[in-house]
């Protein structure tokens, strides 16, 4: 249902913005890479780990699951990955930049440029209007003319159907609309790569499949995909998932090398 929307996409992205990695993925062999990567927190109750020794490989355009019971480490991962968390040991790898070896504020437009990211409870800002939440990514990382913005990120909101919420806030939305926005908040810088934790894990089992329905969308136009659930369901619709237990990748469906062939990224024509 929202497929209309993405060629005219296409065109502003083409226009107007190129992904900081498109350039580079032809002769990558993996978009993401973890190696070896290890997470002990240290606490006043003693030392925890979370990570031991997780190694994953993500091709362009995976739209891959991680799945585990709670306190796993799924959401460990996924913040190796964003690089919102340092692995004790190891490295992540995301064509070809180290993550862990960039500074702070470096890493942070880095993620704002190359990671989208989804939570579960939508972590839209309860002050901005649904407009102004999308266009912050863009305004943060310097990414497209300030008099485009705008357009961008009502373009995003057609693409789900809510160009009548621009100026709303996000009070006044349900879940799912909550959720949509966040989606393409998500968007907003084109990054290649989407990560989402527990995404549908606050929604009903409708509108969890629409939400669904927009990443497999994404998925389409290139985009990567790493979705932490629960829906069983949901699991046996992605490329490929894999198990988190104690640490540790313990099982995986799928076979990601099919991905790698036709995959392309930044909003490129499948
Ligand atoms: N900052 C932290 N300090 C100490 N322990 C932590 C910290 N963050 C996570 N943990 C612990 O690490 C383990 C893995 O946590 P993580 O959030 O990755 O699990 P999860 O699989 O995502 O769980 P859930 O499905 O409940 O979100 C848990 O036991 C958690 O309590």
């Amino acid at each position: 249902m929202y497929k209309k929307y993405f060629s005219f996409l296409h065109k502003v992205d083409q226009s107007t913005h190129e992904s900081a990695l498109v350039d580079k993925y032809e002769d990558s062999n993996h978009l993401i890479e973890l190696r070896h990567v290890e997470k002990t927190y240290h606490t006043d109750a003693g030392d925890f780990t979370a990570l031991r020794g997780v190694d994953l490989q993500v091709n362009a355009g995976e739209f891959l699951a991680i799945i585990g019971k709670s306190g796993s480490g799924k959401s460990t991962i996924l913040n190796m990955i964003t690089g919102v968390d340092r692995p004790t040991a190891g490295e992540v790898v995301i064509n070809g930049t180290a993550v862990h070896k960039m500074q702070e504020n470096q890493m942070a437009v880095w993620r704002g440029r190359n990671i989208g990211i989804v939570f579960q409870f939508f972590q839209l800002l309860p002050t901005l209007s649904v407009l102004e939440n999308i266009m912050l990514p863009m305004d943060f990382c310097n990414t497209y003319r300030p008099n485009e913005r705008q357009e961008r990120a009502m373009s995003l909101l057609k693409m789900v159907e809510m160009t009548g919420q621009a100026n709303k806030l996000p009070t006044e939305l349900s879940g799912g609309q909550q959720q949509r926005v966040a989606i393409v908040r998500a968007l907003a810088n084109d990054p290649p790569i989407i990560v989402a934790d527990e995404p549908t894990g606050n929604l009903d089992s409708k509108t969890a499949d629409a939400v669904f329905s927009l990443f497999d969308e994404l998925v389409g136009r290139g985009k990567t995909i790493l979705m932490v659930t629960h829906d069983s369901d949901i699991e046996r619709r992605v490329g490929r998932s894999i198990t988190v237990a104690d640490g540790e990748i313990v099982n995986q469906t799928g076979d990601y090398k099919i991905f790698n062939q036709a995959s392309t990224v930044g909003g490129n024509p499948s």
